[in-house]
């Protein structure tokens, strides 16, 4: 298994592009199964995710070609099988997005559940729930979430809690429906957002993505279309809190600043010094950074795959910061592996208490999921001497080659592969 070597204590300089927002184009990967014309789509990350999901289309008998390194088509017109298998669901849970576009187009669908994994249980039910209220005959069997409905119905569902995938699942069930369906409560991400302008150009009726209420009027069918996958705030958000841990001055490129505005005073709180454009962030840091307390919360609140990576910045703050996690059980996994590096925290239930230290100290630590992994490598550039960061293949799930680009910001960071 492949590991990180970071040699901590140098400061970052220099410019690098942020890549398609990994949660933005798993989705709309998934939509292209809602026509037989080609979807074509720009600014897909090259990710361990992307490519489960190629995997996963492929296997489903649709037609996926990576035209340039950052262009996919997908052609969904000749299916061959109507099922997601465990063995790459268990890998993403964001599977579960074929689940919604195959039963409203084929009126059938078979999608092994996805398993619980490190930041919480993650249930399904609101998507079920959601799908048999447009009419669905849906219930789990021998471990599979298994759909049928002959014509999904419109209606009005409103889950009990705000769920980004499952208002997209809902969201790409409702487009084929017959008459409208109205999604209450539902999730503002930007990504949700993304999905339902790619569905519009593709002759979907929907209005108030945005907001938690969206209204969708079915239509008899889909037709292809090309699609530019909006940056990726969180590749962002962590590189930013990169420069606030290691120092130094730097300019991320197309990146989506209007879309991280929880982020971006949160770190100005912290001391960083930030400009933004339309596409750019410039960001400076070179004292220490003062503590920040914080709560996750859904768009535009602070999010929750920002929380780790901002906590890595708190572990060497001047002052002690609390940390609410609202949104995920169990996503404090990165804690013991900073204390490993000489962090002091407590964790009392969903609040993490952070009192800063002058210094962290490298060690081997390991990745848990995917954004504890990031806050690994921010804590190791900050850290004096070496860190190991171990099990990377997390963050090679959702980070596009992200021990190159911290090079090219002058980090000291190599990987071991093995
Ligand atoms: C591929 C993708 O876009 N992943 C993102 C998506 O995950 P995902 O869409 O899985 O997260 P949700 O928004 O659904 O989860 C929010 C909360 O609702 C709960 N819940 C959700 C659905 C359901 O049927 N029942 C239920 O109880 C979850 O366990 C969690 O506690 O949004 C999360 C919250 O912003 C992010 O951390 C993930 O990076
Ligand atoms: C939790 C995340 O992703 P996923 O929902 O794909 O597990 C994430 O992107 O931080």
């Amino acid at each position: 298994m492949d590991k990180l070597r970071i040699t901590g204590g140098r400061t970052l300089k220099g410019e690098i592009d942020i890549s398609g927002a990994k949660n933005a184009a798993l989705p709309i990967l998934c939509a292209g199964l809602l026509t037989a014309d080609t979807v074509t789509l720009t600014n897909v990350p090259k990710l361990n995710d992307i490519a489960t999901t190629l995997k996963l289309l492929g296997q489903l008998g649709v037609r996926t070609d990576r035209a340039s390194d950052d262009t996919v088509s997908i052609t969904a017109d000749q299916l061959t099988a109507l099922e997601a298998p465990y063995e790459l669901v268990k890998t993403m849970r964001a599977s579960i997005l074929v689940l919604g576009p195959l039963l409203a187009r084929f009126g059938e669908a078979r999608v092994s559940l996805p398993g619980g994994c490190a930041i919480g249980q993650r249930p399904v039910d609101q998507h079920i729930q959601g799908l048999a209220a447009l009419g669905a005959d849906i219930k789990i069997e021998h471990g599979f979430v298994v759909a049928r409905a002959k014509k999904l119905k419109g209606a009005v569902v409103r889950t009990d809690m705000v769920t980004v995938t499952g208002t997209e699942n809902l969201m790409m069930a409702a487009v084929l429906a017959d008459g409208q369906t109205i999604l209450e409560n539902a999730a503002r991400e930007p990504e949700v957002v993304d999905l339902a302008e790619l569905l519009i150009k593709m002759g979907a009726r929907i209005k108030g993505h945005g907001t938690d209420r969206i209204v969708i009027e079915g239509v008899a069918s889909l037709h292809g279309a090309t699609h530019d996958v909006i940056p990726d705030r969180i590749e962002a958000g962590s590189f930013l809190c990169a420069v606030g841990a290691a120092g130094g001055d730097i300019m991320l490129r197309r990146a989506a600043p209007a879309t991280m505005g929880a982020t971006i005073s949160k770190l100005q709180e912290a001391g960083l010094t930030i400009q933004t454009g339309d596409d750019w962030i410039q960001a400076s840091m070179h004292k220490r950074p003062k503590a920040v307390d914080f709560r996750t919360h859904e768009y535009p609140g602070f999010a929750t795959d920002m929380q780790a990576q901002l906590m890595a910045l708190n572990t060497i703050a001047d002052g002690t910061s609390v940390i609410a996690e609202t949104i995920f059980e169990n996503r404090f996994m990165h804690v013991q592996e900073l204390l490993r590096l000489g962090a002091n925290i407590d964790i009392d239930g969903h609040t993490a208490v952070v009192r800063g230290v002058d210094r962290l100290s490298g060690a081997t630590v390991m990745a848990t999921d995917l954004r504890a992994s990031a806050s690994l490598v921010i804590a190791g550039l900050a850290a004096e001497g070496e860190t190991l960061v171990e099990r990377i293949y997390h963050l090679d799930r959702g980070y596009e080659r992200m021990e190159h680009k911290l090079r090219a910001l002058g980090a000291q960071i190599e990987r071991i592969s093995s």
